[in-house]
Parts: C-alpha cells; structure tokens; sequence
C-alpha cells in the first residue's frame, strides 16, 4: 500500500475532543488489516535503520503501533504510561498536549545504562509527549536520538521541538490544519 492509500484510511472527526481540534483517527487505519501491517512495516524499517535496541511506546496510542513493531523485530517494549498505572516504582514528567495536560511515567528499571531506544507512537502534535519521553528515558539512562511516527502535524511544531531536544523525527503521513 502506498502511503497515499495508508492517509486515505485515516479519518478526521472535527471538534473533538474540544472545539477546533481536528482529529486525526487511527481507528481506520488500524481497522484495515493490510493497512496496519504496511504501517508496522514502514515503521519496523526505520527501527532497525536507527539501530535501535528497544521501543518505547507512549499510553495508549502508542502502545498499539510500538508494541507492534517490537514483537515484529524481536526488540524489547518499554510501556510509557499514563499516571497511576504502573504498580512499582516509578520515575514521571508533566507535560503539555494540544489540547491539555498529562503526566507520564515508567519502571526506570526497565532500562539499561546506554540502552539505544527509540520511540514510537501514533501522531506528533506539539511534541510535548514525546520530549517529555525523551526526558524520562533519558532519566533512566537510555540514549534516545531517533522518535518514529505515523503521523506529524507539522503545524503545530512537534518536529522542531523534537529536533530541539537531539532527537530525529520520521513520519509516514502528514496532515496540515485545514
Ligand atoms: O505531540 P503532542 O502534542 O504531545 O500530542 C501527541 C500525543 O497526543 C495523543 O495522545 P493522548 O495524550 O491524546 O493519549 P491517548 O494515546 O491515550 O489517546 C497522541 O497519541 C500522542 O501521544
Ligand atoms: N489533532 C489530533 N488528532 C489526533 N490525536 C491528537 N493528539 C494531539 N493532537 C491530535
């Protein structure tokens, strides 16, 4: 599939979850087999061009699209999770999105010292989430350079930010604000 036909499965649900939002829904894509393994694929591709030794993946989006390419590549999953979930000790960021505010937080232990890890999760907006991943692996003692997503808004500067905290960013698809 090309990466046309792979944008052609996202759909787009104006105001939500507030006003002026459009949003980006991976439900399609996701709810297209071929659809889904091509975009595993393209991701699972620039992984292993990283060099990456494991994949972090942001709650919950992005558990779906990372977990995915790390059992495809036989690399090890970090989870990324949201507030309150995770039953051991944890090390957390606060963060901003497009549209609010979250906290993230992981097993610091499930990382090693000098571990390259690279993140994956469904869409960039702002890039709030995923330098605020960057920040916590980094915390934990993971080298972090390179974020791998379905899609960017590039609008919104999530790509810049990224760039701004020493990681690279490649996207499959993009959506500019209309
Ligand atoms: O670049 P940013 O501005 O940080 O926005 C992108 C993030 O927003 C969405 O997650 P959301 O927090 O809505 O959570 P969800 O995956 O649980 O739906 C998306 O899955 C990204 O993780
Ligand atoms: N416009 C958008 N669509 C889907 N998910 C998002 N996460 C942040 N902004 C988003």
């Amino acid at each position: 599939m090309t990466p046309q036909e792979l944008k052609s499965l996202v759909r787009t649900i104006p105001d939500f979850p507030v006003k002026g939002i459009q949003f980006r829904d991976i439900t399609t894509l996701i709810g297209n087999g071929p659809g889904f393994a091509a975009t595993v694929d393209w991701l699972a591709t620039r992984v292993k061009d990283s060099g990456a030794q494991a994949i972090a993946g942001m709650e919950a989006r992005g558990f779906i699209f990372g977990a995915a390419v790390a059992a495809q590549s036989a690399l090890p999953f970090l989870p990324v999770r949201k507030s309150g979930k995770l039953p051991c000790d944890t090390i957390g960021v606060d963060y901003a999105l497009e549209y609010g505010s979250d906290r993230l937080e992981m097993d610091p232990t499930s990382v090693t010292a000098g571990q390259r890890v690279a993140m994956v999760d469904d869409l960039l907006a702002t890039g709030g989430t995923a330098c605020a991943t960057a920040q916590l692996l980094r915390q934990a003692g993971a080298v972090v350079s390179h974020a791998f997503f379905v899609i960017d808004l590039p609008d919104l500067g999530g790509a810049v930010k990224l760039r701004e905290c020493d990681v690279e960013v490649a996207a499959l698809m993009e959506f500019d604000g209309d």
